[in-house]
């Protein structure tokens, strides 16, 4: 639905984005996650499509229109920013009005929508409260709503969440995704936190020096990441050799694993959750390692250990002391293949 072309954006002689073909928004995917780490060119890509910026080259495309020659306005997207950047001193209902008022909506029409928007984002009754009295929760939610408001084919949200606290944030993510599912608006949410995209998304883009190396579903991106590089940017913190023998036993510096190799060799991302470590007791002679940190997580212990391949995290069901011998395993339903 939303396709660049051979895209280039450049700050003066400074190009963010070069060559940049991509798609998002097919039909089986409402709503995609543009995931990166700071200063990859996330929030230049979203401004492009927005009309904000202007390209240096290549073409930016909705529903097969170039994009070019239309103005930021009549574009018909809407766009919500990291704080909202709502009317001060205004109330929710002037807020939300404010893209019905510029196309010219009767006033019964105007205040029929505010109704049912805050019905929709959770805030009934607060039509006339002063925006600068919301919470910041409030506040991005009537930012998504006034983005609503006259139903644009294409919503753009960059970072709506970065000025939250973490509990909200998780919470809001959710809510946001099922909002613009019940509207079924096409969304391209710009993060740099893979949980989040993972909340809100059904499709991931993942962003690197102004390039996407990777489009897929969130539970593809986590077991099969394109490259090394995406491994370590969404939380591989190891990534070690793998290789099949003759009768189809997979061997690691970290022992077997009964994971499918594209080849007869290949690169494994591991996280915390992909090495499981148990007292060296119950252990049956495999590789064993040394408990150099606890963290106790409500999801269990989270390990930091000396390993025969260095340092590596590792996780515990059990209960495990600093200085305790550990057995490893690895984990293969939380094992990531690199470049499957
Ligand atoms: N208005 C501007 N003028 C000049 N350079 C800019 C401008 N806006 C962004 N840049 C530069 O372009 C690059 C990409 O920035 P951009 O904001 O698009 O990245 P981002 O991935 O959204 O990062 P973040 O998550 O930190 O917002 C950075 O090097 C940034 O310094």
């Amino acid at each position: 639905m939303l396709e660049t072309d051979r895209l280039r954006v450049a700050y003066g002689s400074d190009v963010v984005i070069d060559d940049l073909t991509w798609a998002a928004g097919d039909t089986d995917s409402l709503v995609t996650a543009l995931l990166g780490p700071s200063g990859c060119g996330k929030s230049t890509l979203i401004r492009a499509v927005a009309g904000l910026e202007r390209p240096a080259a290549g073409a930016i495309r909705f529903a097969g229109q170039d994009l070019a020659p239309i103005p930021a306005h009549r574009r018909d997207f809407g766009v919500v920013f990291q704080d909202g950047q709502l009317f001060t001193g205004r109330t929710v209902a002037a807020n939300i009005a404010y893209g019905l008022r510029i196309r010219r909506r009767s006033r019964a029409e105007i205040a029929a929508r505010i109704d049912e928007l805050l019905e929709l984002v959770h805030l009934p009754g607060m039509q006339s409260r002063r925006v600068d009295e919301l919470s910041g929760g409030q506040a991005q939610r009537v930012a998504l709503a006034r983005a609503l408001a006259p139903r644009p084919r294409l919503l753009l949200l960059d970072e709506p969440l970065a000025a939250l606290d973490r509990r909200l944030r998780d919470s809001l993510a959710i809510e946001i995704a099922e909002i613009v599912r019940a509207t079924g608006t096409p969304t391209i949410v710009v993060t740099h936190d893979h949980g989040e995209a993972a909340l809100m998304a059904d499709s991931i883009s993942v962003m690197r020096e102004g390039a996407i190396v990777q489009t897929a579903r969130p539970g593809t991106l986590w077991a099969a990441p394109a490259d090394e590089w995406t491994a370590r940017f969404l939380g591989c913190a190891t990534v070690i050799d793998a290789r099949r023998d003759a009768d189809g036993t997979v061997h690691t510096d970290l022992g077997p694993v009964a994971i499918d190799l594209p080849g007869t060799t290949a690169r494994l991302g591991l996280r915390a959750e992909s090495v499981a470590a148990q007292p060296v007791t119950d252990h049956d002679g495999g590789v064993t390692g040394t408990v150099l940190a606890v963290a106790d997580l409500p999801t269990g212990a989270r390990l930091r250990v000396a390993s025969p391949i260095g340092e590596i995290d590792a996780s515990a069901s059990g209960s495990v002391a600093l200085g305790d011998r550990v057995g490893l395993r690895l984990v293969p339903e939380r094992v990531a293949v690199v470049g499957r």
